[in-house]
């Protein structure tokens, strides 16, 4: 991992960038996009990753200048087969479900993409409306091979071990606590130096963008400058390699051969570039006096549909942060959801289940399916004095929440055994306390007023 040594990246998620390997100045040609002859003999490439005329707001493209055009390369045959990496979402099943952490294959040599398994998803790449989400399960770099997605975008949240991804755009390392996106189309290559895991929204409708900050103002949740963008690196060797690219199109895997190394861009410009960000640079804002506010108030990105302010997908975490709401049961509520609710942990463990959901496992709470704090999370919670608190110390829980109603797989929901049986029980101590003489006394009405909220001085 030698060439991952001292990356220099750029800032600003949006921005339009200019990068030129540091080897070859003026490697951009100077004043337009397409010279008759490009500087340094490269050739000119354009990748595309909204319509040609979408709003400018909206439009993103990026111009790559390289030795050989991708389009030189032999003819696309299907293959490699990777069964568990599919869009066969087809098993049917509204419980709450929890997976126990998913194995990384020790004895076997498995790469970042032979290594993807899909646990759910909704739509179709096809109508280029939906998104799936994986895991990947890993041990061994991709070598002499270069993968892109042509149904929409990754998102890559890595649980255990660092990604060292070389990309057409230039290199990035990606830890846990790092993400990492990597729009449509941009081939990219992973090495890893052990046991690795990581999680992956795919959507195949629009990029992913920040959320709007309504009254928060123009600052907090994720800033744009602290969005990490690779700086144009060229392979020395690019020319004279011999290289295998692998493309998912419409849910197949299909292999091209080709004599160049895809990574041969001397120097880019534009819009569409992948990018990292480190969670720790989010921002939280919540509830400063009561109550227990929305998840949304802690979203990182998202993928919006159609229907404003309803989201494709949502990328959202759970943070460190202080807990410091009066009078209010401040663990996430009982809920039943128009929308899905996929949870991932990177590390430590999450308020609403300090027990059972694990790093590197899962839950899903279906549209509708209810779901909430475990029985002894209601009962502590429903008790404790409160103080100011930190939370979810050295902890981030995550939650990809999409409008779509998501089915399974057959791996997710038989195959990998991993499915917690027991999850439901979590809720079963939960008793009824109702008593209908228990009438609140007039302290009890006054609680919020009195002890948080300012009374009239007269
Ligand atoms: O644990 C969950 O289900 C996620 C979640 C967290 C929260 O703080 C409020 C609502 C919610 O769905
Ligand atoms: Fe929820």
């Amino acid at each position: 991992m030698n060439d991952f040594q001292n990356l220099k990246y750029r800032n600003g998620l949006g921005s339009d960038i200019s990068s030129e390997d540091p080897r070859c100045p003026n490697s951009l040609p100077a004043g337009q996009l397409t010279p008759q002859k490009c500087p340094y003999g490269l050739y000119a490439e354009q990748l595309s990753g909204t319509a040609f005329t979408a709003p400018r707001d909206q439009n993103k493209r990026s111009w790559l200048y390289r030795m050989k055009p991708s389009a030189q390369h032999e003819p696309w045959s299907q293959g490699p087969n990777v069964p568990y990496f599919t869009t066969k979402f087809d098993q049917i099943d509204p419980s709450q479900i929890r997976w126990n952490s998913f194995d990384i294959p020790k004895e076997e040599s498995v790469n970042f993409f032979e290594g993807i398994h899909t646990i759910a998803g909704a739509g179709d790449p096809r109508t280029r409306s939906g998104l799936a989400i994986h895991v990947y399960l890993c041990n061994a770099s991709m070598k002499d091979s270069a993968f892109y997605n042509s149904d929409g975008h990754f998102l890559l949240v890595p649980q255990q071990g660092t990604l060292y991804i070389k990309t057409e755009f230039g290199k990035l390392t990606v830890e846990p606590l790092e993400i990492c996106v990597i729009p449509q189309g941009i081939r990219f290559q992973v090495q890893v130096s052990g046991l690795t895991r990581g999680y992956i929204l795919e959507v195949y409708d629009t990029h992913f963008k920040l959320p709007d900050l309504g009254p928060i103002g123009a600052n907090g949740l994720a800033n744009p400058r602290d969005f990490e963008i690779p700086e144009a690196c060229y392979d020395e060797k690019a020319p004279d390699m011999k290289f295998k690219i692998v493309s998912k199109y419409q849910g197949l895997l299909f292999t091209a051969l080709q004599d160049h190394s895809p990574f041969d861009v001397v120097a880019w410009t534009g819009n569409l570039y992948p990018y990292k960000y480190h969670l720790n640079n989010f921002c939280p804002v919540n509830t400063v006096v009561y109550d227990h506010a929305d998840p949304s108030i802690f979203t990182v990105l998202t993928c919006q549909s159609a229907r404003v302010g309803t989201a494709i997908a949502d990328f959202v975490i759970f943070p460190p942060r202080w807990s410091i709401s009066e009078n209010t049961f401040r663990p996430p509520y009982y809920h039943r959801n128009c929308m899905s609710e996929f949870m991932g942990l990177i590390q430590g463990n999450y308020e609403a289940k300090e027990c059972g959901f694990l790093p590197g496992g899962a839950s899903l709470h279906s549209i509708m399916t209810p779901h909430g704090p475990d029985a002894e999370c209601f009962k502590e919670n429903s008790q404790a004095t409160l103080v100011p608190r930190k939370i979810a110390q050295d902890s981030m829980a995550f939650m990809f929440e999409s409008c779509l109603s998501l089915s399974l797989t057959e791996w997710s929901l038989h195959g990998c055994g991993k499915i917690d049986p027991d999850y439901y029980k979590c809720w079963n101590g939960l008793e009824n306390h109702f008593d209908v003489n228990n009438k609140p006394t007039a302290e009890d009405l006054m609680k919020p007023f009195d002890k948080i909220k300012l009374s009239k001085k007269n």
